[in-house]
């Protein structure tokens, strides 16, 4: 593990959120992005080394949704920037870490990304980056 990329905030309207946190932060967010495959929209604000990455759920399945309707809004995963996933993943199951997605999926922000369920990290939901090299 490199370093925390990102923590993910779960929340209900992505404009209304983006506001607060620019006027929380002092600074915009960098980017808006969807996640078909997770079925949000994100944005992305960088503070220093790390980032906040807000999410909206834009489908009733969504994992956004899901978490919203049973607690609230407010902080999802915190998310690992590592160098290779092949090895972490390697590492982290030999340690009893359990993966949730054996083939990483596309991440936002150009990332390959891997989760681990939560009931393995002491109830936080881990995600695992790997940056896309350039020619992905
Ligand atoms: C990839 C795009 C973007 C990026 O950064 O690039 C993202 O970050 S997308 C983020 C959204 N996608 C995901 O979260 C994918 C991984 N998540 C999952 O696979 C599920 O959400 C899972 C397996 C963590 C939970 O799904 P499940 O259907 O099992 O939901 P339950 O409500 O039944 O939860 C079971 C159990 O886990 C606890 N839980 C659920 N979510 C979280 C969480 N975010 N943090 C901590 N704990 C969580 C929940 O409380 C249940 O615990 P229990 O003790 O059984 O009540
Ligand atoms: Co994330």
């Amino acid at each position: 593990m490199r370093k925390i990329e990102h923590l993910g905030i779960a929340v209900k309207d992505l404009e209304k959120s983006n506001e607060l946190f620019k006027r929380l932060l002092g600074s915009e967010r960098y980017k808006e992005e969807m996640v078909e495959g997770e079925g949000v929209k994100t944005s992305f604000f960088q503070i220093g080394e790390t980032k906040i990455e807000l999410l909206e759920a834009t489908k009733e399945e969504s994992p956004i949704a899901k978490f919203i309707s049973k607690k609230s809004e407010g902080i999802h995963h915190i998310a690992f920037d590592v160098e290779d996933l092949e090895s972490e993943m390697k590492r982290l199951k030999a340690q009893g870490f359990e993966i949730l997605n054996e083939i990483p999926k596309e991440g936002a922000d150009n990332k390959l990304v891997v989760f681990l369920h939560p009931k393995t990290t002491n109830g936080v939901l881990v995600e695992l980056c790997q940056e896309k090299p350039i020619d992905a």
